[in-house]
C-alpha cells in the first residue's frame, strides 16, 4: 500500500481490510485514486468478461497480483469468470450518476459497516475515487465505508448485504440492544420517509407549502445529528434548506444553510469536489440560483442576520421555529403549526405523520390538534352552502359544505362576509370542478367568529401582550406599567389594570369594551386558553374549556 496512513491487513471475519497506521483526523482525504478497470454499466454477458479480460491483460504484475488477491463471491471455472466474479465483488461507481463501474486496487479492499467512519465518492473533477474520514479514526481502528446508500433500517441492511456480499454485518449499529437499535431504525426510516415526503412535495413544497418543507428538513437535520451521522445525506438536507429559503428569496438564510453544506461536503468529499464548487458559489451569490425570486414570501437581504443570539434561539430563528409558549401564556393564533394556513394543511390523499399517526397501519388519527382560519369573502348556496375563504396568507379558496343539513345548521347571522371561519383538523381537498378547497363535513368542527381575520389575530396580539405574567408581572392595559399584583377584568378575565382609572382608560380609550364583548363567546375564549400543544384527544365546538382556567 503506498500511502502510510493505512495498510492492508487481515480483519478477522473480513477477510482483508485497511487499518488506520496513525490517528486519521476528521474530514482528511484518506485516499485518492484513479480505477484500473472500468466497465460501462451497460456492457453485458460475454462483452463484459471480453472487457475485463483484456482490461486485466494490460495490468503490470504487481497491480495484476493485487486484482487477483481480492475477494470473490462467485464461484468460477477459468479465468474469466474469476475475473468477472472479482469485478462483481468489488467494483465501486465511477461516475456520478453510476453508469461506470470500476475497480481500485485501494478503496475497493475498504470493508463495509452501517457506521462507517469514512466516506467514498467518485470525484467527476478530478476523476478519481476519493475515501476521506467521516470522524477522527484512531490508530489500529479498521477504515470502513458503506456498500449500502441510503442506510435503511437494521434488517433491510442484513438482508441486502447477504444478498449482495454473502456476509452478516456485526458493526456496532448492527449490534446495538434491541432498544437502541429499534431506536435507529425508527431515525433511519424518519429521515427516508422525509425524503420521500420532500420529493412529492416538489415544486410545490419549495414555492407553497415552505414553511412545511422546513420544519421536514430541520428533523432530518436533527435526526441525522442524533443519529450522530454527518454524511452526504446531512449535506443535502442543508443543500436543499437553502434552495427553499433562496426560491423564497429569503437570502439570509439560503447563505447560511448553503455554506453549512459546505462545510460538511468539505469533510466528506473534499474542497475540489464538485459539490463543494457548486455550494460555495450558491453561499456567495444565492441570488444566482435559478429559482431565487419566485417566492418572495420570505424576503431577507443576506445581512439579515440578527446578532447576539444564544446558539439555540439562532437555530430557531435559522429554522423558522415557533417559539415555545411560556408558562402562563394563552394560546398564539398566529402559531403556524397550530393554525396553518391552506397551503400547510394535510392533504387529504396523504397520510401526512406530522399531522396523522397510527397504531395499526391501516387507521389513522390527528396526533395533535391544529385549526384552519379564513375570512369569509363571498358566501353563495347551490344545493349546499359554498363561501370563498381568504387565509392567513392572502390565499382564497373554496369552501363547501358537506355536512348532513349542507350547511344550513350554520346560524344565518354568522354567516356573514368579513367573519372569521375556524375549522378544526381541516385538510386539504381536490375538487374535480374548481381550484383545490376545504371539503367540509362535520358540523362540530366549524364556528364562525364575528369579527375579520385580521381583528382577530389583532386581538389575539393584544391578549399575548396582557394576559401573559411574566417574572411574576403583568402589563397593565390601561397605562402599560409592568407590575406584581394587578386587578383583572372581572367580566373576561384576560386584561389587567392598576386601578379603577386604568381599567377606565382601557375600556374607553383603548377598545376593551369591544374585546371584553368577542371574549364573551365561550369558544373564542377556549381558542385562547386550550392547550394547543397536548393532544390526548379530537376537540370540537363548543369548546369545553374552563371560563376562568
Ligand atoms: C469489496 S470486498 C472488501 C475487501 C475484502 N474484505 C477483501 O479481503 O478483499 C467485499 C467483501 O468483503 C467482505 N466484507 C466486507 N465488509 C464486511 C463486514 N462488515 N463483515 C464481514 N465481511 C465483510 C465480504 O466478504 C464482502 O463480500
Amino acid at each position: 500500500m503506498s500511502n502510510f496512513r493505512y495498510a492492508l491487513q487481515d480483519v478477522p471475519g473480513k477477510g482483508k481490510g485497511l487499518v488506520a497506521m496513525r490517528k486519521i483526523s476528521k474530514g482528511t482525504r484518506i485516499l485518492s485514486e484513479e480505477a484500473v478497470i472500468t466497465i460501462e454499466e451497460q456492457v453485458r454477458g460475454n462483452r463484459l468478461q471480453a472487457s475485463i479480460c483484456q482490461q486485466v491483460e494490460t495490468l503490470s504484475e504487481h497491480q495484476r497480483q493485487a486484482f487477483l488477491s481480492m475477494h470473490n463471491i462467485y464461484p468460477f471455472e477459468n479465468d474469466s469468470e474469476q475475473y468477472l466474479g472479482i469485478f462483481q465483488t468489488n467494483s465501486l461507481p465511477a461516475e456520478l450518476i453510476g453508469e461506470k463501474w470500476a475497480i481500485f486496487l485501494e478503496a475497493c479492499r475498504i470493508n463495509h459497516a452501517c457506521d462507517n467512519n469514512a466516506q467514498k465518492n467518485w470525484n467527476e473533477k478530478i476523476r478519481r475515487h476519493t475515501v476521506h474520514a467521516l470522524r477522527d479514526i484512531e490508530k489500529g481502528e479498521e477504515i470502513t465505508i458503506t456498500y449500502l446508500s441510503p442506510l435503511k433500517n437494521r434488517k433491510t441492511r442484513q438482508k441486502a448485504l447477504q444478498e449482495k456480499f454473502a456476509f452478516t454485518c456485526s458493526c456496532r449499529l448492527c449490534c446495538l440492544p434491541p432498544d437502541q437499535s429499534h431506536e435507529s431504525d425508527r431515525r433511519l426510516e424518519e429521515i427516508q420517509r422525509l425524503d420521500g415526503v420532500i420529493d412529492q412535495l416538489g415544486t410545490e413544497g419549495i414555492l407553497v407549502s415552505q414553511l412545511r418543507t422546513l420544519r421536514y428538513l430541520d428533523q432530518q437535520v436533527h435526526l441525522y445529528t442524533e443519529q450522530e451521522r454527518e454524511d452526504v445525506g446531512f449535506a443535502q438536507a442543508y443543500v436543499n434548506a437553502a434552495w427553499l429559503a433562496i426560491a423564497n428569496s429569503d437570502l439570509a438564510r439560503g447563505r447560511i444553510f448553503a455554506n453549512r453544506a459546505v462545510s460538511t461536503w468539505k469533510t466528506t468529499l473534499g474542497s475540489d469536489s464538485q459539490q463543494v464548487i457548486d455550494c460555495t458559489a450558491l453561499a456567495q451569490e444565492p441570488s444566482k440560483y435559478k429559482l431565487y425570486g419566485v417566492s418572495t414570501k420570505w424576503s431577507t437581504t443576506v445581512d439579515e442576520v440578527p446578532c447576539g443570539l444564544e446558539p439555540n434561539d439562532f437555530e430557531d430563528w435559522l429554522w423558522k421555529r415557533e417559539k415555545p409558549k411560556r408558562p402562563g401564556q394563552l394560546a398564539d393564533l398566529r402559531n403556524r403549526r397550530t393554525f396553518p394556513g391552506f397551503a400547510d394543511l394535510p392533504d387529504e390523499n396523504e397520510v401526512d405523520p406530522d399531522f396523522y399517526e397510527s397504531s395499526d397501519l391501516f387507521t389513522y388519527r390527528p396526533r395533535r390538534h391544529w385549526c384552519f382560519l379564513g375570512e369569509i369573502l363571498d358566501v353563495a348556496t347551490v344545493i349546499r352552502l359554498h363561501m370563498e375563504i381568504e387565509d392567513v396568507d392572502g390565499v382564497k379558496i373554496p369552501l363547501y359544505f358537506y355536512t348532513d343539513s349542507r350547511g344550513s345548521e350554520l346560524a344565518h347571522s354568522r354567516i356573514q362576509k368579513g367573519y372569521t371561519v375556524a375549522i378544526l383538523y381541516a385538510k386539504r381537498h381536490a375538487f374535480l370542478y374548481c381550484e383545490p378547497g376545504i371539503r367540509h363535513e362535520d358540523p362540530l368542527m366549524i364556528k364562525i367568529f364575528p369579527l375579520s381575520l385580521h381583528k382577530l389575530l389583532a386581538l389575539n396580539d393584544r391578549v399575548q401582550q396582557f394576559s401573559t405574567e411574566f417574572d411574576g408581572m403583568r402589563v397593565c392595559h390601561g397605562c402599560g406599567k409592568k407590575a406584581a399584583s394587578l386587578l383583572k377584568c372581572v367580566k373576561c378575565s384576560n386584561f389587567w389594570y392598576c386601578d379603577k382609572a386604568c381599567q377606565a382608560a382601557g375600556w374607553k380609550e383603548k377598545g376593551h369594551r369591544v374585546d371584553c364583548k368577542l371574549l364573551e363567546d365561550t369558544d373564542l375564549r377556549g381558542f385562547l386558553v386550550l392547550k394547543w400543544d397536548e393532544f390526548e384527544n379530537h376537540i370540537q365546538f363548543p369548546l369545553q374549556v374552563m371560563r376562568d382556567s
